[in-house]
């Protein structure tokens, strides 16, 4: 697939699987066991391919995701809202989990995207290495840029394992971000409407002008 600007840049060298299963090997050695007994053995490739899995969004241009689109919506042009996906992605701090629900909005002018396309713009970043706050900012960007709709909304609650299960210790804390753009940055009523959909009261997230 073509890689536009919105896709990771690519590496000079890529590493090999080898390479990859050597540095798990070397990993596993390093937090002192031995990768050649008999239940370490099939590891390196095992991590590998859940690497494989974990960071499979470098491959994908999400503009590509968001390419056709439907006109034909009978004049269609209130607010369009999925919400509770729940994504998995990884901290680039710690390469840990970041689990949460993502909330995604937009108030089309002509064109509408097909809904499983929020769904899989959202893994195309999540499947990164990440912070949550560029997460959210990814995708508000290229679903505004791509469009070109009236306003974007996204919002996402997560739970970031570097935090919950090393370092400070806090199970239990989430993370909210947002990004607004368009008419839910400058319409306090659009904000209201869409926090209401997502079930949030609209006092935590304000506008961010
Ligand atoms: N803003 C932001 N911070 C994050 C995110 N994911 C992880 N972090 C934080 O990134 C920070 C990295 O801090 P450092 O001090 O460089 O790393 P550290 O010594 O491992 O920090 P501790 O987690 O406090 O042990 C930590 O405070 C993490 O909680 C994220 O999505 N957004
Ligand atoms: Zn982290």
């Amino acid at each position: 697939m073509a890689r536009s600007s919105k896709s990771a840049r690519p590496r000079a060298t890529r590493p090999t699987q080898t390479d990859a299963e050597d540095a798990v090997r070397t990993l596993i050695r390093w937090a002192g066991d031995d990768p050649a007994r008999e239940g370490l053995r099939e590891t390196p490739a095992r991590v590998a391919r859940a690497y494989k899995e974990f960071f499979r969004g470098y491959g994908v241009d999400p503009v590509q995701v968001l390419k056709r689109t439907f006109e034909e919506t009978d004049g269609y042009d209130e607010m369009i809202v999925l919400k509770d996906m729940r994504f998995e992605s990884h901290c680039e701090h710690h390469m840990a989990a970041i689990i949460g629900r993502a909330h995604i909005a937009y108030l089309p002018s002509k064109r509408v995207v097909g809904i499983s396309k929020l769904a899989r713009l959202l893994d195309v970043y999540a499947k990164r290495l990440q912070i949550q706050e560029k997460l959210t900012a990814q995708i508000a960007n290229t679903l505004n840029d791509v469009l070109q709709p009236r306003g974007v909304a996204v919002v996402i609650d997560a739970s970031h394992q570097c935090m919950t299960t090393r370092g400070v210790h806090k199970p239990g804390t989430s993370m909210v971000t947002s990004r607004m753009l368009g008419a839910f940055r400058t319409d306090a009523s659009t904000r209201r409407e869409f926090l209401a959909f997502i079930g949030m009261p609209h006092g935590i997230i304000g506008s961010n002008t």
